[in-house]
């Protein structure tokens, strides 16, 4: 199995803060795994995600994607990988299609092939004509699939998801997971995911980090975590090595 991404003390520390957002954080995961990173509020997912993406500059450490150092390569690093931010970044007054037509372009995508792209994945995520309707007339779930779509346009090798099923109904939620397990195995998509909904990461994640203060604290699969620490669930265990509730 060949390594995606691999981290080596990763540390940040942001002007006049006390302490440590990241510190010394090792990690690798493999092309094709669906890893999660779970924390309570300021545990250090979001600066670990945008450290990932070149968002941010990390004060140490070194992160590479697939071979490629983020310090030399950043514009290739970006074009491998897709983003899906908590927060719905869609043009309410746009349709589905016309918001799908403009995150592509941004990504390099034009012509035909945006066209063929666009279509592919709203067939995919069960849009019919809705596809062509305002995205402020949409459901929750509605927008989070486009939100979704958004960050694997152009097929990344990567894919950042930031809470991806936060505020949709039960079933919007299961739709939108077996999709993502489904690119996930097709394309062969590594993913990393964040979430508080421990029951899902139970579910989703082929490996889990629980990470704390800026520090990983513990990372493997979720069942063998569950089974080797007698905790309930991953919630339990998540609560026994943090004294934390999830959020
Ligand atoms: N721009 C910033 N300047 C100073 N400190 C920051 C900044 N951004 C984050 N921090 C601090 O860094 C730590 C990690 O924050 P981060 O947002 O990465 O955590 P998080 O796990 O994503 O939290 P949440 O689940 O609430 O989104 C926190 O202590 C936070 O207060």
């Amino acid at each position: 199995m060949s390594v995606s991404i691999s981290i080596q003390n990763l540390s940040k520390q942001y002007p006049k803060s006390a302490s440590l957002a990241l510190d010394r954080v090792s990690l690798d995961v493999n092309e094709g795994e669906v890893f999660g990173l779970l924390g309570p509020n300021g545990a250090g997912k979001t600066t670990f995600f945008s450290s990932l993406c070149g968002l941010i500059h990390p004060t140490g450490g070194e992160i590479r994607i697939h071979g490629l150092s983020i310090h030399t390569h950043l514009s290739q690093i970006k074009q491998m990988i897709g983003v899906v931010p908590q927060e719905i970044a869609l043009y309410p007054t746009l349709s589905g299609e016309e918001n799908l037509r403009f995150i592509g372009r941004m990504y390099g995508l034009s012509g035909k092939n945006l066209t063929i792209r666009v279509d592919e994945c709203l067939d995919a995520f069960g849009f019919d004509t809705n596809r062509k309707s305002a995205v402020k007339k949409y459901s929750g779930g509605m927008k989070r699939k486009i939100n979704l779509i958004g960050g694997i346009l152009h097929q990344p090798k990567i894919l950042l998801l930031d809470e991806p099923t936060v505020g949709v109904d039960v079933h919007a939620r299961r739709g939108i997971l077996e999709m993502l397990k489904k690119i996930n195995r097709d394309e062969k998509m590594t993913i990393i995911y964040t979430s508080h909904h421990m029951e899902e990461a139970e579910q989703f994640c082929d490996r889990v980090a629980i990470i704390d203060q800026g520090q990983i604290i513990q990372t493997g699969q979720p069942a063998a975590l569950v089974q080797e620490s007698n905790a309930q669930n991953l919630e339990d265990l998540f609560v026994q090595l943090t004294g934390k509730a999830i959020g």
